[in-house]
């Protein structure tokens, strides 16, 4: 990109609602808890924040938190940015929604709503949430999208204590219709900083990777790997010793997409309105209360080097994978206060 090029507007923006959720699990990246949150962006806020996405492009904006069904105008919020042509989606921890939330939101024009499910039974998905029957309470959440006909798409997040159900909660959404399952793998931030040493070790990742490449092939469910940039390598490293091209026409979406989307395709809006690459990195390419979201997306200098695959350092930056993968910016930044360092989590040596 020359310095005279508007960057490409992004695809995809994950919007904190609020801060503040029912649950509290421990891993939040937010450290969320059911305490008032401080400093919301008010309901005008949030349209004027809709009206400048709307005027730079029309990307996915997820709807999530904190826990967004806590806030009274997410249903105005969503009808309001429906309207101005964006594809609104809901994350939610599942355990808020009754056949009438549903209701309620397809009317408001909700495209497809995630429920986290971090186990394939109670006794792992509570463990993570902090509260006892969250589990339960997510599968009638389910059980309501499905009798309202509402897609719907699970959100794993992967950490020691449940890297040997992934098999299992892969069946489970298979059995449950969803539409996708979508992994997340451990950042080490907010209360996750706890978590640090629950993060699976980088073999372990490479074999989790290989694994879900491998799934992909017997499944119409969509299996996505967020926050796990080196799949984007995996693929084509399996690809090559299969013979096989990456493309559209062969790997789907995952041909045309990179690993770390933050400041390139994706980017994240706290409660407050701190503009970031993603919620799991907390630096702060401008706030949306001083400058147009606009402005921050195309002129920040953050997002300008996130951009500049040419800045990254240590192996990342020698990478031959770099344009594809380009490591994780949030791990790198938990482990070094740099997120330009190397991924730490990955175990390529580049050629
Ligand atoms: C359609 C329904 C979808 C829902 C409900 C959903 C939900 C989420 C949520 C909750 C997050 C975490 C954001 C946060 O709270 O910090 C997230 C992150 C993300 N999602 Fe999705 N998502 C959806 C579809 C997609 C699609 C189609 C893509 C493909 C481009 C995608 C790519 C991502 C990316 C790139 C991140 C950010 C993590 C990163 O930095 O890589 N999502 N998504
Ligand atoms: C939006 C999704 O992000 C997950 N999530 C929350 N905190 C973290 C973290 N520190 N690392 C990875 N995923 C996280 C939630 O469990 C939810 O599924
Ligand atoms: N509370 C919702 C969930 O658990 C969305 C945000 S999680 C940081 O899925
Ligand atoms: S991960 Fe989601 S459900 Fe859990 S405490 Fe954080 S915001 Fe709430």
């Amino acid at each position: 990109m020359t310095m005279s090029e508007k960057p490409n507007p992004p695809r995809l923006i994950a919007w904190e609602l609020t801060s503040r959720c029912n649950l509290s699990c421990v891993h939040c990246r937010g450290a969320s808890t059911d305490e008032e949150a401080i400093g919301e962006l008010d309901t005008f806020e949030a349209k004027t924040f809709i009206d400048q996405v709307a005027s730079l492009g029309s990307p996915i904006l997820i709807l999530s938190g904190g826990e967004p069904l806590v806030r009274p105008d997410v249903y105005e919020l969503a009808h309001y940015g429906t309207n101005k042509g964006l594809r609104v989606v809901l994350a939610t921890n599942g355990t808020l929604l009754e056949r009438e939330t549903v209701r309620k939101l397809k009317e408001v024009g909700i495209k497809r709503v995630s429920i986290s499910l971090d186990g394939a039974d109670s006794a792992t998905h509570d463990g993570f949430r902090g509260v006892e029957g969250a589990f339960d309470k997510a599968m009638e959440g389910i059980e309501a999208l499905k009798a309202e006909g509402m897609d719907f798409q699970i959100n794993t997040t992967i950490t020691k204590r449940n890297l040997g159900e992934i098999p299992r909660i892969l069946k489970m959404a298979t059995s449950l219709k969803a539409d996708a399952l979508h992994i997340f793998l451990l950042v080490p931030t907010g209360r996750g900083e706890n978590l640090a040493d629950e993060e699976i070790p980088p073999a372990e990742y490479e074999r989790i990777l290989h694994w879900f490449y491998e799934q992909k092939k017997h499944t119409s469910l969509e299996l996505k790997a967020t926050c796990a940039p080196h799949y984007f390598r995996i693929m084509r490293q399996c690809a090559e010793k299969e013979g096989m091209e990456v493309s559209i026409n062969t790997h789907g979406f995952d041909a045309v997409s990179r690993g770390c989307l933050g400041g390139t395709a994706f980017c994240f809006v706290s409660s407050t309105g701190d503009v970031q690459p993603c919620g799991y990195l907390p630096v702060i390419a401008g706030n949306i209360r001083n400058q147009s979201f606009g402005e921050i997306w195309n002129n920040s200098t953050l997002f300008n080097e996130l951009r500049d695959f040419s800045l990254l350092k240590g192996k990342c930056g020698k990478c031959e994978y770099k344009n594809v993968c380009g490591g994780c910016r949030a791990r790198a930044y938990a482990a070094t206060g740099d997120y330009l360092e190397e991924e730490p989590y990955c175990i390529y040596h580049p050629r």
